[in-house]
């Protein structure tokens, strides 16, 4: 294989799994801990479901290491509905990513939600014949993990806080710094690449495209439909959810209006109506006082 980035972002395999994140535009990918709320998400119209032990919001309060699910949990998912199923691993963890590529699971999320493996080192994840999808809360880390193989980039938010504040900034500030790349004269980008921490190559193609190479969603802290059309109306092309539906008193009703905000994320009309009449959402956490240690965001680098 090619060591040169801009040939492996060009080849077929890769193109593949950038054309199966692009399958998920515009949708709901909805975090489910059993084949019942799998089959809940279903049926709400969730594109794909991430199958995991506890949500975000479980993880935060019990606390402890947080891994890879167990495989049976995985399957019993995989088994339960027709959309993609996502399962997480370990950042730096690659030994759980193969065991997730031997179930066959639609994406692998090398996530923050779970405990770090590896506080240095990313998956390398060109080995993998599974597309990964990893978290970043600015352009030089999206463009990290993009370089490590990435095919699709979710912004990390703060996930099981039900507040939607870290979401919005990191959308903010990788526009933000795509659309000042697009200013800048060729002669600028090395520094520029040097400042981001981010390959060469892929700080010349945002200069030149004005957008990352893979698609770009949101995560961590989506909590009503209002906060869906937040996140797509600034720029995320999709959205997952976690928390805010399964810790909420209406995951059904709410996990389809929260469908409904994502693809009417323009129409105050339907917003207004899918937001009408739902049971009480889940308590949110007030972020400005949470020590790093709690911040999910900023594992990984
Ligand atoms: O963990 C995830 C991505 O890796 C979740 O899908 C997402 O971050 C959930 O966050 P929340 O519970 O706040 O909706």
């Amino acid at each position: 294989m090619s060591w040169n980035l801009a040939s492996r972002l060009e080849a077929d395999d890769f193109q593949l799994k950038r054309g199966l994140a692009e399958m998920l535009r515009g949708g709901v990918i909805m975090d489910v801990t059993d084949a019942g709320q799998a089959r809940i998400a279903e049926a709400a119209g969730a594109v794909a479901v991430m199958a995991l032990e506890r949500i975000p919001a479980d993880i935060r309060r019990d606390g402890g290491v947080a891994r890879m699910s167990d495989p049976a949990l995985i399957q019993s998912i995989q088994q339960a509905v027709s959309i993609p199923v996502m399962a997480k691993c370990r950042i730096g963890h690659f030994a759980e990513a193969q065991i997730l590529q031997a179930l066959a699971v639609d994406f692998i999320d090398e996530s923050e939600v779970l405990t770090p493996a590896d506080e240095e080192h990313h998956i390398h994840k060109w080995d993998f014949s599974i597309p990964f999808v990893c978290g970043a809360t600015d352009l030089g880390e999206a463009l990290r993990r993009i370089g490590e193989g990435a095919a699709l980039i979710r912004t990390k938010g703060e996930a099981g806080s039900g507040n939607i504040v870290e979401a919005v900034r990191h959308l903010r500030r990788i526009h933000t710094q795509m659309r000042e790349l697009t200013q800048l004269d060729p002669g600028q980008l090395m520094s520029r690449a040097k400042t981001l921490g981010a390959p060469y190559e892929l700080v010349c193609y945002v200069a030149e495209q004005g957008e990352l190479p893979v698609p770009n969603f949101s995560a961590g802290g989506v909590a009503t439909p209002a906060d869906a059309a937040l996140v797509r109306q600034l720029g995320a092309e999709a959205v997952f959810v976690g928390s805010g539906i399964f810790r909420s008193e209406d995951p059904a009703e709410r996990a389809a209006a929260i469908v409904r905000a994502a693809t009417h994320f323009d129409d105050p009309a339907v917003l207004a109506e899918v937001s009408h009449g739902l049971k009480g959402a889940m308590p949110g956490l007030e972020l400005g006082e949470l020590p790093d240690a709690q911040r999910l965001a900023k594992r990984g680098w």
